[in-house]
């Protein structure tokens, strides 16, 4: 399914207007399942996504305790270190709206109960991501309706790194030990697991972005090219800025807002 391109003037209304989509999506799930899912990501244009759902008024629209929140990735630090994407959503969003604490799932923090082995951390996200699994997911892992995934100028995606084994591997949870954006070790949902999710929105904003963008959007494959990878079952959107736009391959029909 080829994906929808929409871009924006710049970071700051890409961020409001990717706020004002996740609101409209999450109130539609919840409308006509009574429950939504959203897989966050960390890095600046999620965390600043986050900040304008906090600052919008329509946030009110959303049954916050009917919200099930999850991460794509995670630094494996210490809970609370300010390094962890975890703490930026809570301080940017999670703090400020009425979640139900037990539907909120950060992934395990490496003073957690796994004795600092980030492994272990995996397979207990996974086991927790079972959990959550219905029969008509079809699979290990919910279908969640959201899942954003911020990308690196290397077209890294969550904490999948260009040929790195995580882009190997068939488990919906990995260890990544030797990250190249540091800090070195994380936890990163796989490629299989990103795909379960309805819609993968890829956010992109700066002229950094602009050539991963491109080979994104390209037919590139995944191990050299991760955000290849990143499709959703029903919609794959790339949100981007014009920067990050810049270098949209021929043929790529883009939504360009005002
Ligand atoms: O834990 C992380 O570092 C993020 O999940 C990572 O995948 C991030 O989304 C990209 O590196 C883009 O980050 P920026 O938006 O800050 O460039």
């Amino acid at each position: 399914m080829t994906p929808t391109v929409l871009v924006h003037r710049d970071q700051e209304l890409l961020a409001k207007a990717v706020a004002a989509r996740l609101v409209t999506r999450i109130v539609d799930a919840q409308a006509a399942r009574g429950s939504a899912s959203v897989v966050l990501t960390g890095g600046g244009v999620g965390t600043a996504v986050l900040a304008a759902l906090a600052a919008t008024g329509a946030r009110d629209a959303i049954d916050w305790r009917a919200l099930d929140v999850w991460w794509g990735d995670e630094r494996f630090l210490p809970t609370g270190d300010p390094d962890r994407n975890e703490t930026g959503a809570r301080d940017a969003l999670l703090s400020h709206v009425g979640l139900d604490p037990a539907r909120v799932h950060p992934m395990p923090a490496s003073d957690g109960p796994d004795d600092g082995d980030p492994e272990l951390a995996a397979e207990r996200y996974a086991a927790e991501l079972r959990a959550a699994a219905r029969p008509e997911d079809h699979g290990p892992v919910p279908s969640f309706d959201v899942l954003m995934l911020g990308v690196g100028p290397d077209a890294h995606v969550a904490s999948l790194f260009p040929e790195m084994p995580a882009l190997y591997d068939e488990r919906p949870v990995v260890a990544v030990r030797g990250a190249p954006k540091p800090p070195p070790t994380r936890l990163s949902l796989t490629l299989p697991a990103i795909r379960a999710a309805h819609e993968v929105w890829v956010l992109a904003a700066g002229s950094s972005k602009a050539k991963a963008v491109r080979l994104g959007l390209s037919g590139a494959g995944p191990v050299q090219v991760p955000v290849a990878g990143a499709r959703g079952r029903r919609a794959t959107l790339y949100l981007l800025d014009r920067a990050a736009a810049a270098e949209l391959p021929p043929g790529i029909e883009r939504i360009a807002s005002p």
